[in-house]
């Protein structure tokens, strides 16, 4: 996939120890303005790590990253990209409300961490995106597993961001919310918004997806066009060989393996 002018997300030869052991083992990757990469492979391939590098959760221990042409160490620019973690502790019996928690990733945008009519537009728009605005007063201690997703995305969106990262965000979600996860990120993807996204599988954001870059022991094996679900090889346990558009030799990602 051609990507357009300077990417918004670089990594170059990044290498990132945890616990004392390497986790990712010289990742390069690029992700070009208005792109949609998924971040795919097994459980432990490094995935998270990988994204975690970029907003700056994990040490790199060598190689470089750049956000929007600007070293990661240098980046000032946070209000430009919105992240949604790994859906584990999120809430975690915080006692907040929906609306509290999708304000809170607002303050970034708000001058002197004043809310405006502007930010208040935006938190009502934001939870109008993912079907919530009724839910605005609740606690997300009420919510299910779907509903706390769509907050959480919520609160990603509301400083309307150029660069989305997100970390399964189809993790734990039931059908319904799925739908609305999928139409709320095409809207985002239609307006222009770079996207990078950790995936078990590409499910119903297929055809959302502009290119895969698959990990498998912290290093990237295939950089290139999704894998095709539609193939039935996206079988947990097992090697998925994917025949690479215009090559003769079948690639082995090790998709899920
Ligand atoms: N804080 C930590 N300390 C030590 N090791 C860690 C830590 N976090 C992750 N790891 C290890 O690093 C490796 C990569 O983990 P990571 O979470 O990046 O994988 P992943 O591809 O996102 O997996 P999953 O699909 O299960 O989320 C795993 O072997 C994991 O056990």
């Amino acid at each position: 996939m051609e990507t357009h002018g300077e990417p918004v997300i670089s990594l170059r030869g990044v290498r990132a120890d945890l616990g004392g052991r390497p986790v990712l083992r010289g990742i390069d990757l690029a992700v070009g303005q208005g792109e949609v990469v998924a971040l795919l492979g097994a459980n432990g391939s490094g995935k998270s790590t990988a994204i975690r590098t970029v907003i700056g959760q994990v040490p790199v221990a060598d190689g470089g990253i750049e956000l929007f042409g600007t070293p990661r160490r240098a980046f000032r620019g946070w209000a430009r990209v919105g992240y949604v973690p790994q859906r584990t502790t999120a809430g975690g019996g915080v006692p907040a409300t929906v609306a509290e928690i999708v304000s809170s990733g607002r303050l970034a945008r708000t001058r002197f961490g004043l809310f405006r009519k502007d930010d208040r537009d935006a938190v009502r728009d934001a939870l109008e995106q993912v079907g919530m605005a009724d839910r605005a007063k609740d606690s997300v201690n009420a919510l299910s597993g779907g509903q706390h997703q769509r907050v959480l995305i919520a609160r990603a969106l509301v400083a309307r961001p150029e660069l989305l990262i997100m970390d399964e965000p189809m993790a734990g979600v039931d059908l319904v919310s799925q739908e609305i996860l999928a139409r709320t990120l095409r809207t985002q993807v239609e307006a222009g918004t770079t996207v990078l996204l950790v995936l078990h599988e590409l499910g119903p954001l297929e055809p959302l997806i502009d290119r895969a870059v698959v990990l498998r022991d912290g290093c990237v094996v295939h950089d290139g066009p999704p894998p095709r679900a539609a193939a039935g090889t996206l079988r947990p346990g097992h090697d998925h060989v994917h025949p690479h558009a215009g090559a003769t030799e079948p690639i082995r990602t090790g998709l899920l393996s």
